[in-house]
This record gives structure tokens, sequence and C-alpha cells, in this order.
């Protein structure tokens, strides 16, 4: 079954419309909800939700000797990294790295603060119909458990978060539904805490395109209440493997993964929502857990399920110059993820590092870790929440008109109560026939409506989902210099894949022609649906015309006009919630090929660039269209300096375009020198903080290379010592 959905036969329902992992949560109503919090309409489109990143410091054990770490303030970590030390040309800079988040933890924080400020929120949410997620992550015995699961006299988010959300919902009515389920990955096996017997169960993917994880045949338990949820933690806890480790007496040797849904159903509205607990096994180092054979084997998969993890994040947060495939298929860890990171998921990182001088190298891969992934942001989408209300605002209309309806209803009843004839007419006669023929062939229309629009909106998914899959498919092409050099042409499957990257592609061409054939099916489905709806139009238009003939009242009419007013708001209301579908859906379509246009007009950028810094260095004579090319090109950028990019970040190329001097004097010519700056050596070292920080294994080689002496530093290289190359316009991991 779909992770963390009741069904237990394997089968799995659409995401989109039912309870996906990583989907939205799916039932929203408005103003007041069952907690008593309202929240009115989001006004934007899909947000973009930052993954929420705080780090914890564990306190140090008393054989642990020196520390390295303080925390400065409450976002921000200070690491005494001797690694520049050994280094003989940086011995002179400071060795102390900032690293800023979104919370900072110290060693003296209480368990109670880390909940309020990291999951107390999501809990909130997930009421509200939203999907959260909350994992630890760290080095072994860095304090992950303490965190998620902690002590009896300590207890951990897990313990205080079905603590709140069982005091939130005591009460309500109409009653919450309560589900929980416990698996743990443990040597890439997944097994089911809550029930252990049941073996190894299989991950799948869902056949929508989201492809969503589904574990099938994992228990879902329903809980009433908190000690029957406390019980079931406790049942899952003991379970999980654990085992001692030179570095942590009570290691976690697997990842454990705590589902809990909740549901409120309300006559014919749902609402979902589900919130994620992780407590990732930690990342080691064989050297400092000293484990031999099982031990080692285990650490090997934990720690390339965390790389995989960690591949993701990086992908995801863009590091490194252009877009980047995610490869989520790399563990299952990131399989199970998948739509905790990149979906539509409120999702909060808490990592966890020791301040022992001995753990340093674990920290500071953790604190890097960790700013790679406050880079992340998740798109939630709320406009659902919008689109809902509006939705909302007409069934109140349509429930007002039914009323009068029947106000008019009974009005007819007992004005008339002496005309027998009339009567009998009423209960039996042509007006009642009608009148309920119109009402079939109303819900018809709205019924294929309803599949008109569920049709447009998979297309549409689908059609996103092709470009998603030809950007990866041509980013490889253009690294392979295939878009050159041969013809495109998809690989042969059967060849088998060169290296990874090879591989990724040809999942990407399966995926696209997978897509293909869906949306050859779906448009066929649309074509038989639009004739249905038009010819059930048709037979409306036709029973309308014949009433004014059967109707013997202006109250008749009066009622059968309102009850035809009735269908014709629902009508609109159907087709405004495919509308605001089809909005939302071209937004993203439009915001990703920005995004690409900007991606490539970076490149562009940095390829003149670095021609430039040739021209430069080698002193070639530029010809005069060239010359004049250059010149349209730097006019360009003056006219975008003060504008802003996609991402709202002032878009100012200028302070860091390297001048070339020919270029220039145009320029000046024309009246642009005013606006020039001077060029300023704007890449300087960076030491002090965590997103910039030297020691990112993850990181690009960045384009420019440290030989080439360019700009200000290469003209006056006789006067000047050699200076840091300048930051090449504009830098392209900005995006
Ligand atoms: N904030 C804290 N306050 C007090 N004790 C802590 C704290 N964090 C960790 N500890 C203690 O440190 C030890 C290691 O912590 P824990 O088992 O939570 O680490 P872990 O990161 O889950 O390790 P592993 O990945 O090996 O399972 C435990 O004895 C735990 O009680």
């Amino acid at each position: 079954m779909r992770l963390g959905t009741p069904a237990s036969n394997g089968t799995t329902v659409d995401g989109a419309a039912v309870n996906g992992y990583g989907t939205a949560g799916n039932g929203h109503r408005k103003g007041r909800h069952a907690n008593g919090i309202g929240r009115p309409p989001a006004t934007t489109a899909a947000n973009d939700e930052k993954l929420v990143v705080a780090v914890r410091v564990r306190p140090l054990k008393p054989d642990e000797g020196e520390k390295i770490l303080h925390i400065l303030d409450v976002k921000t970590i200070v690491l005494d990294d001797d690694s520049d030390k050994r280094d003989v040309l940086r011995q002179k800079r400071t060795s102390e790295k900032q690293y800023s988040f979104d919370f900072a933890f110290g060693e003296d924080s209480s368990q109670e603060q880390v909940y309020d400020l990291t999951t107390r929120g999501l809990v909130r949410d997930v009421l509200l119909g939203f999907n959260a997620t909350v994992f630890a992550y760290g080095a072994t015995g860095a304090g992950k458990t303490h965190t998620m699961v902690g002590t009896a006299a300590e207890p951990g988010i897990m313990v205080r978060a079905l603590n709140d959300l069982f005091t939130s919902i005591a009460g309500n009515e109409p009653p919450h539904q309560v589900k929980l389920s416990y698996l743990e990955l443990y040597n890439e096996n997944i097994r089911d805490l809550l029930n252990p017997s049941a073996g190894f169960l299989e991950l799948r993917e869902d056949s929508g395109p989201l492809r969503s994880p589904t574990v099938s045949g994992l228990t879902e338990i329903e809980a009433t209440s908190i000690s029957e949820v406390m019980g079931l933690l406790l049942r899952g806890n003991k379970e999980r493997t654990v085992e001692p480790t030179a570095a942590n007496r009570t290691s976690s040797r697997s990842h454990a993964l705590l589902s809990v849904t909740v549901t409120q159903s309300e006559a014919d509205e749902k609402r979902t929502g589900r919130l994620y607990m992780l407590d990732l096994a930690g990342s080691e180092r064989a050297s400092v857990t000293k484990n031999r054979g099982k031990r080692l084997v285990e650490g090997a998969h934990i720690n390339r399920s965390l790389l995989a993890l960690g591949n993701v994040i990086n992908a995801l947060s863009g590091a490194g110059s252009g877009s980047r495939y995610v490869n989520y298929r790399d563990s299952k860890l990131t399989r199970l993820l998948r739509n905790a990171l990149s979906g539509n998921c409120r999702t909060v990182m808490i990592g966890h590092v020791s301040p022992a001088a001995a753990h340093r190298d674990e920290t500071r891969n953790t604190l890097v870790y960790a700013s790679r992934a406050s880079r992340i942001s998740n798109k939630v989408e709320k406009n659902e929440l919008e689109v809902n209300w509006q939705v909302t605002q007409y069934r109140d209309m349509i429930s007002d008109l039914r009323g009068e309806i029947g106000r008019l209803k009974s009005k007819l009843d007992t004005e008339r109560p002496s005309s027998a004839d009339v009567r009998a007419r009423a209960s039996g006669t042509p007006v009642k026939q009608l009148r309920e023929q119109i009402i079939a062939t109303f819900r018809e229309q709205m019924k294929l409506r309803r599949r008109l629009m569920d049709i447009d909106g998979h297309l549409m998914s689908l059609g996103v989902e092709a470009e998603r899959q030809h950007q990866i498919i041509s980013h490889w092409e253009a690294r392979k210099s295939k878009l050159y050099n041969r013809p495109t042409s998809r690989p042969n499957t059967s060849a088998g894949a060169e290296n990874g990257t090879e591989s990724t592609v040809h999942e990407a061409w399966s995926e696209l022609s997978y897509i293909e054939r869906e949306q050859e099916r779906y448009v066929a489905l649309r074509s038989s649906t639009l004739r249905e709806l038009e010819e059930c139009r048709e037979k409306a238009i036709g029973l309308e015309n014949d009433l004014p003939e059967q109707l013997d009242s202006d109250t008749e009419r009066e009622m059968l006009s309102l009850l035809i007013r009735v269908h014709e708001l629902e009508a609109d209301k159907v087709a405004l919630h495919g509308e605001r579908l089809v909005e939302s859906h071209e937004l993203r379509r439009r915001a990703d090929m920005l995004q690409r246009f900007h991606r490539q007009q970076r490149l562009t950028d940095e390829i003149i660039t670095r021609q430039r810094h040739i021209i430069e260095e080698g002193k070639i004579q530029l010809p005069m269209d060239l010359l004049e090319l250059y010149t349209l090109y730097q006019q360009e950028i003056h006219a975008t300096t003060f504008s802003t990019d996609t991402a709202g970040i002032p878009y100012s190329a200028y302070d860091t375009l390297p001048p070339i001097k020919e270029v220039d004097t145009i320029l000046e010519k024309r009246g642009y020198t005013a606006m020039i700056p001077p060029s300023a050596d704007t890449d300087g070292p960076r030491t002090s903080t965590g997103g910039s920080s030297s020691s990112n294994d993850w990181e690009l080689p960045r384009l420019q290379t440290a030989s080439s002496s360019y700009g200000q530093g290469a003209r006056n290289s006789s006067r000047t010592p050699p200076t840091p190359p300048p930051v090449l316009f504009p830098p392209i991991h900005r995006t």
C-alpha cells in the first residue's frame, strides 16, 4: 500500500486525488477549522517553502576533552576549524567558521525548546490538512535519537508531537481519525516496526506521474487515545535495530520513519494531513566506530543511503552550475523521502553535532550538509486553499438557492391546496418528469465536466513532467556535445548504460515514453468525454425549450428557473475550479521556462566572460564587428543593471564585469562610462559563513581558474601582486 494509507492489498490511489505520500493534504474548508484555528485563503499560487534547518549541539561528555563549537546567537554556530592550519598558505587566516541556520540549539537546549521551534507548527499544519516531515540528521552519537525519541524523563519530538496532536483534537466534532505506521530501513530492507513478523516489505512506486512511493503491506493502526498511541510508539522503538558501537553504546543502525495520518470527515468532505517523523541512522567513519564484520556492512549501507540523501540535497539546493538531475533512485531512503524533499510537504531538518574536537570532521560535514539543505525550497500548494475557498463560496450560494427552492416548493403546496388537478399534475405529470430529467442531465453534465477537469489536470502534469525529462536529456546531450556532433536519437536501451549519467538519461527516456503513452491515452479519453458532454448539453437545451409550454403558474416557472440556476452555478463552480487549475499549471510551466532562460543566460554570460579573459590575456586584437557586438551586449547589460532577476535578486552584472578596454572606450564615447564601477575584487576568499565553506565536498569547481589573471589585476601586474580573481558576472550558482 502507499506509505501511510490504510489499503492493505498493495493497491495505490492517485496521489493528487487522495492520500499519496507527500502529496498535499486535501480537505480544505472555509473559515474555522476543526481545531478552532481560522486560516484565511492563501492568495498566492504554489508557494516556495524553504526547508527549515535547525542544528542542535549535544552536551560535551566528560571524557571528550576540548570543545570546538559554540553558539554565537540563536541562529549561528561557530566552529573552530583547524583544517586550514594544516594548510601552510592559509595559516594566517582565522580558523573560525560561522554557520547560520533557522535555529541553532546549544548544549543546554531543552527537548521542549527544540520541539516548540521545529515541530509544534508542523502539528498545526497537519491538522489543517498539509503534509509535514521532520527528520534528524547527524553523525553517530550526535544526539538524533535523543531529539526524536528521547527518554521517559525527557521525551523527544515523536512523543511530544503525538501528545500535542491528541490534545488538539480532543473533543472535536466530528472526531478525527488518527492512524500510525512505523517502519525502519535497515541495510536497504524495509521492516514494519509495528508488525516485525511480516518480514521485509517492498517499496514500490505508483503508476501516476508523481511516482509516489508505496510500501506494500505496511500496517497502519488506528489509535483512539494518547495512551494507545504511546503504546504503539514504544512497541515500535523496542523493535528498532540498535547495537553498541565504539562511538555510541546504543547506536541506531537503521533509519526509522514514523508516519501519523490525521483525517477528519464531514458530510462529503475529507481533510487529511500527514506528519512524518524520521530518525536517521548516524553517518559514520569506520575508524571512529571501530566497526568490523556485520557492523561494517551496516555502516556501509547507512553511509550509502546518507550519501544518496546528500546528493539529493545537493542537487535540490542548486549547488554547482546549471540545473542538475535529482536522482532519488540511488537508495530506498531517498525514494521514501522523495516527496518530503521535493514535493508538496513542509519539511524541517534537525542536524546534530558533537562539540568535541575528536568529532571535528563529522561536525564540519554535518554543518556543511545542513547549510546545503537550507537552500532547498519545497512547493507547498496553498493555492488549493484559495480555489477551494472560492468553490466553498459557490457552494454556500447554491445551498442558499436550494433553501429558496424549498420555501417556494412549500409555498406551491400550501397556496394551491384546493386545486386537485394542479396537485395531481405536480406529483406525477410532465412538469415533475421534466424537472427530474433536467436534474438528471445536469448531474450527468457535472460528472462529465469533473472528469474532463481531471483529464486536463492530468494532461498538464504529464506535460510538465515531459518537459522536465526533456530538460534532463538536453543537458546530457549538451554535455556530451551530441547536439552538435550527431543527430539526437534515443539511446539503445538494450545496450545498457555506460555510466551513472547515462543511466539517468536512459531513465529519462523511458519515463518520457511512458508519459507519451499516457498522453495519447488521455487525449483519446478527453475527446470521448467532450463528445458525451456535448450530447448531454444538447439534451438539456431541448428539455429547457420544452419547459414554458408545460408550466401553468408563475411560481412553478420561478421554481424551475431557480432549479436551473442552481445547476448553472454548480457548473460555474466546476469551471472556475478547472480554470484555476489550468492557471496554476500554466504559472508553474512559465516559472520553469523562465528559470531555464535564466540558466541559459548565465551560461552565455559565463562563456562570453571566459572568452573575454582569453582575449585580454592574449592581447588579441578584436575585429570591428565583434567589438560592435560586444558593445551591444554591454549596453544590454547596462540596461538590466538595475532590474531584478526572476529570483527577486537585483541583477547587477556590471560590478563584476571584467573590462575590455576597447569596448569601454566605445561605451565611453556613447556616454556610459559613468555607470561603469571600477573593477573590484569581489571574490576574495570567504571563510566566515557556512554557505561558502571551502571544505564543501559537493561544490563543483568554479568555472574560472585560479591561474587566470585578468581584469585590473592582470593589467597592473607589473605594479601589484596578483589578486584573487573577481567573481565573473553573473555568478552562475546564484540561481
Ligand atoms: N541534547 C542532549 N542532552 C543530553 N544527552 C544527550 C543529548 N544528545 C545526546 N545525548 C546523549 O548522547 C548519547 C548519544 O545520543 P543518541 O543515541 O541520541 O545519538 P544518535 O545520533 O542517535 O546516534 P546513532 O546514530 O548512533 O544512533 C546518548 O547517551 C544520549 O542520551
